[in-house]
């Protein structure tokens, strides 16, 4: 469902994102991408993403090449997939169910099953409580939790998540990881960029790829 072939990703500035990256996953896989701070970890989050594309190589993700060209099948794969960034990209002014329901904006959905499936969305992450609540008034793990409902709310087959531990205390990063691992099943891939290696260690079944100066050093399954 995600193969990469000999993909390099050299910025219009001539850094170097990803060198030569070779790499395929499975469906219904938890991938944990790891690297030091500038080894690649985004870029290749960005790449699956389709928000950039490879200089050189083949890319495909879900069944869909990412190539500059093809505008609206990258369009299309992108209503596939839930995104986590790291800087939430919540909307101010607006309460966070409205956030939620405003990712699912461009879904083929009636505005009912939008709102009901925002409203589950955040009782999956816990809070219920909290849809009515101007995000602005929420705390950074919720608007973290937020941005996650957000992400699961349209029923994506792949989800990305990067650096979702960033500012958390460990008990905090703690739930947010496993909150991110609970939603993945056998047509859903959950796939999260960490430096935190320590809360990640020995998941059983989950494959853990290190990224160093653009670079795949080590990748791996942990048995199940
Ligand atoms: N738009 C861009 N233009 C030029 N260089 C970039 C761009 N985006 C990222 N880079 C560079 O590409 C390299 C990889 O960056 P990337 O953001 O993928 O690293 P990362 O592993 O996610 O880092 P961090 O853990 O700090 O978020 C770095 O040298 C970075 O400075």
């Amino acid at each position: 469902m995600i193969e990469a072939k000999d993909v390099s990703l050299i910025y219009s500035d001539g850094t170097i994102g990803l060198k030569n990256v070779n790499l395929e996953i499975i469906k219904g896989s938890m991938v944990y991408i790891t690297g030091p701070s500038g080894s690649g970890k985004t870029s290749l989050l960005k790449l699956l993403m389709g928000m950039e594309f490879p200089t050189s190589g083949v890319l495909n993700v879900l069944g869909q090449a990412i190539k500059k060209e093809d505008t609206s099948g990258i369009l299309k794969l992108r209503q596939r997939m839930g995104p986590v960034f790291q800087e939430f990209k919540l909307i101010k002014g607006r309460t966070a169910v409205e956030n939620v329901m405003l990712g699912m904006r461009f879904l083929n959905f009636t505005y009912n099953q939008i709102k009901e499936d925002s409203i589950s969305a955040l009782k999956e992450v816990g809070l219920f409580h909290k849809a009515q609540s101007l995000v602005e008034n929420l705390s950074y793990g919720e608007c973290q939790r937020v941005a996650i409902a957000r992400a699961v709310a349209r029923r994506p087959e792949l989800i990305l998540a990067d650096e979702p531990t960033g500012n958390l205390d460990t008990d905090n990063a703690v739930k947010i990881l496993n909150l991110l691992a609970s939603f993945k099943n056998d047509s859903r891939t959950v796939i999260i960029t960490t430096h935190a290696t320590h809360l990640i260690e020995g998941k059983k079944g989950a494959m853990y790829i290190r990224i160093s100066e653009g670079s795949i050093h080590c990748e791996r399954l942990e048995e199940a």
